[in-house]
């Protein structure tokens, strides 16, 4: 049987609606759920095999994307969250009884500061946007997948419509490099 990629992408794609609204993000605990409320709908939807980003049990790869900043509140049992890896550049904040993440913050200088990280399957509603391409597929090698059977995965993307790529997709990288290059003064825009 073939691995699952995560649950939004084995079956096919279901895409997302026009001015979706937005909707709450629940931790997997049975009570006392955290509780994340977004404002609108998510950007940049993607896959991502990196190996530090949450995936639901049993899949290879996360499903994230991104929210600006203003358009996520903690809105219930925030006191359960705990930062995974105060070193990394996305501030993880997961729950402590349940583990799952329910938002990645870049709080250092960073192409991406002013975005929050959030997963759209921790949500019941329905219409966010459907991933966009998958990222970081090779570092699923770097968790024990072996790498002969790689070209099944990247056919399976490819499968229901998704580019894969192992870093970004070129217009993230691009925008990374843009900002990279306008800061240090090499970039005149
Ligand atoms: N191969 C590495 C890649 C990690 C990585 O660079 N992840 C990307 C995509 S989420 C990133 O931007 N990480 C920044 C961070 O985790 O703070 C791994 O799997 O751990
Ligand atoms: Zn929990
Ligand atoms: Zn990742």
């Amino acid at each position: 049987m073939a691995p699952s990629l995560h649950p939004l992408i084995d079956n096919g794609l279901t895409k997302g609606s026009e001015n979706f609204p937005g909707g709450k993000l629940h931790c997997h605990c049975p009570t006392n759920k955290v509780e994340v409320t977004i404002t609108g709908n998510v950007l940049h939807n993607h896959a991502c095999g990196c190996s530090k980003c949450w995936k639901p049990a049993g899949a290879l790869f996360s499903v994230v994307g991104v929210v600006p900043v203003a358009n996520l509140a903690v809105t219930a049992n925030g006191d359960k969250l705990k930062i995974v890896d105060e070193s990394a550049a996305i501030q993880r904040h997961a729950c402590k009884q349940c583990g799952v993440h329910l938002y990645g913050r870049i709080e250092k200088e960073h192409g991406f500061k002013g975005l929050d990280f959030i997963h759209v399957e921790l949500s019941d509603e329905k219409g966010w946007q459907e991933p966009q391409f998958a990222a970081f597929v090779s570092s699923i090698i770097e968790q024990g997948f072996n790498p002969k059977d790689m070209p099944e995965v990247r056919n399976k993307f490819h499968s229901v419509g998704l580019e894969t790529y192992d870093v970004l997709s070129p217009a993230l990288m691009d925008a990374l490099s843009t900002y990279a290059g306008q800061k240090s003064g090499a970039l005149k825009l």
